[in-house]
């Protein structure tokens, strides 16, 4: 019998299935077996759960349980995991010694932060020590990141000097608006350092010149402020930040935008480049236009999350995965869920869809104005609406913490059709975050989706990431939903 689950033919699921004869489901590290009265066919085979023809409701709440089982946190979860040296919150330092000042480190408690993450004591002392170097960085999706350069920018103003001294560029007005929040929060006993905003309408006067100390924007308005408007000088910046880095210099627009930006800058400006992933000719660029940077790289093997459980439905088409999603909802208790598709047009469906069944949908894309968007994912995250469904324009950096269901209704590809591994990253990332379980489950509806979906699971190297579960003929819950 093959051990590999994602290969297993339905038959061969079948085989498994009635030669164990029973259902095993993990349950706070310990392995429970429960009779499945010959009806699911759910097993565990090599500590990867499959599970196949669910056909009533007794199969239903199995699946339920089992699901819940990967999602429940335990109260101290974030504790266990920074003490645990494999995890990516690990820190063997305190905020104390990592020599902030006294009123950030205010601000960091304010925020119920206990200890820092390994991105955090790892990049803070390589961005403060003097004289200032640059950093090239790349930590998990959640793992605190934003905090890290927060507290970098804020820890080397001169609240005294009345400019523009940081300089951060996000790559979408919405997590520009969500960091731009970070700096408030983290600076918020540090008054005389204060913040402004180079966004879309954010409309200043002609002619004056900003004197706050950080700004933080989006490229095309940052570059408009430096070069056209001139409300920064950037001969005077000090640290330039580029969050989302990778898709910052991988994407045509923006990296002209960047490096134009750069390029007034400073010659002993620090630069500062994050990002959850780094893909290889990215990686290298970014070397070549970062002056002799530190860096901090993850191994492929370690660029997935633990935390994040992984599975696939197979369908046939767009409404067999509208009915699986369906399904999904009527089996699972999904706290906020994120839907994402591949064009505005199947998002727009979606979402209409779901709000008729009486699901409390958002659609978010890239067609809305800015200011609609903003305000959208503000009601998703007061959790007015349940369910966003949206496109890339959500893939990378918003943070919120409720999210515990990604669901991938269309697989992320590039232009031309291949599998975009970042961005399935980015998109998953969206759950699990800072040491939170989350559940991401892939909708495949034809061959070469399947395909597409193996070729992920290959590029984050063999069976450590689409693991566990494969959920077959989810289509037989719409029955019972
Ligand atoms: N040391 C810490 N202790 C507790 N919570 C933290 C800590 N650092 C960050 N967080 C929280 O963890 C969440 C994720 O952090 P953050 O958004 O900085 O991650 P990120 O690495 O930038 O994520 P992404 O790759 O998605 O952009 C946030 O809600 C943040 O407030």
């Amino acid at each position: 019998m093959a051990t590999d689950s994602w290969a297993l033919a339905v038959d061969e699921q079948e085989a498994a299935a009635e030669s164990l004869g029973s259902l095993q489901i993990k349950e706070n590290e310990e392995k429970v077996k429960t009779e499945a009265n010959g009806k699911a066919k759910v097993f565990q085979l090599e500590g990867h759960f499959v599970c196949c023809y669910l056909e009533d409701r007794a199969a239903q709440s199995l699946l339920n349980k089992l699901i819940r089982s990967n999602l429940v946190n335990t109260t101290n979860q974030v504790e266990v995991l920074q003490r645990d040296p494999n995890s990516p919150l690990y820190s063997v330092k305190s905020f104390e010694e990592l020599r902030l000042k006294p009123q950030l480190l205010q601000g960091v408690y304010a925020m119920g932060f206990n200890r820092p993450s390994k991105i955090q004591e790892n990049a803070l002392p390589m961005m403060l020590a003097e004289p200032p170097q640059n950093l090239i960085a790349q930590s998990q999706s959640g793992t605190g990141k934003t905090a890290a350069f927060v507290l970098a920018m804020l820890s080397r103003v001169d609240p005294a000097n009345k400019w523009p001294q940081c300089l951060c560029v996000s790559p979408t007005y919405e997590l520009a608006l969500q960091t731009g929040k970070v700096i408030e929060q983290m600076g918020k006993f540090y008054p005389e350092v204060k913040l402004e905003y180079a966004i879309r309408g954010n409309k200043l006067e002609r002619g004056m010149k900003i004197q706050e100390q950080i700004v933080i924007g989006t490229p095309g308005t940052v570059l408009d402020w430096c070069l056209k408007l001139k409300f920064i000088d950037p001969k005077k910046i000090k640290v330039f930040v580029l969050d989302e880095a990778d898709v910052m210099i991988a994407t045509q627009g923006h990296q002209d935008q960047s490096i134009r930006i750069q390029r007034m800058l400073p010659k002993d400006c620090q630069m500062l480049l994050f990002s959850a992933t780094f893909e290889d000719s990215v990686w290298k660029f970014a070397q070549r236009i970062v002056p002799d940077p530190n860096v901090i790289k993850l191994k492929r093997e370690e660029e997935t999350l633990d935390t994040i459980k992984q599975y696939y439905v197979l369908c046939n088409n767009k409404e067999e995965k509208f009915l699986a999603l369906c399904n999904i909802y009527g089996a699972i208790t999904i706290a906020q869920a994120m839907i994402f598709c591949h064009t505005r047009k199947t998002a727009g469906w979606l979402a209409g869809e779901l709000s008729s069944e009486g699901h409390q949908v958002a659609l978010l894309s890239g067609e809305m104005m800015v200011e609609q968007r903003a305000a959208v994912i503000e009601r998703f995250r007061e959790g007015k609406e349940k369910v966003l469904v949206t496109t890339n324009v959500c893939a990378r950096g918003i943070d919120v913490e409720q999210v515990s269901v990604v669901i991938n209704f269309d697989l992320p590809v590039d232009k031309d059709g291949n599998p975009d591994n970042e961005t399935y990253l980015h998109r998953i990332g969206r759950t699990g975050r800072f040491g939170k379980r989350g559940l991401a489950i892939n909708m495949v509806d034809s061959k070469q989706s399947m395909n597409i979906l193996n070729r992920i699971q290959e590029h984050f190297s063999e069976f450590t990431l689409l693991q566990e579960c494969v959920v077959h003929s989810f289509i037989k819950l719409e029955l019972f939903a």
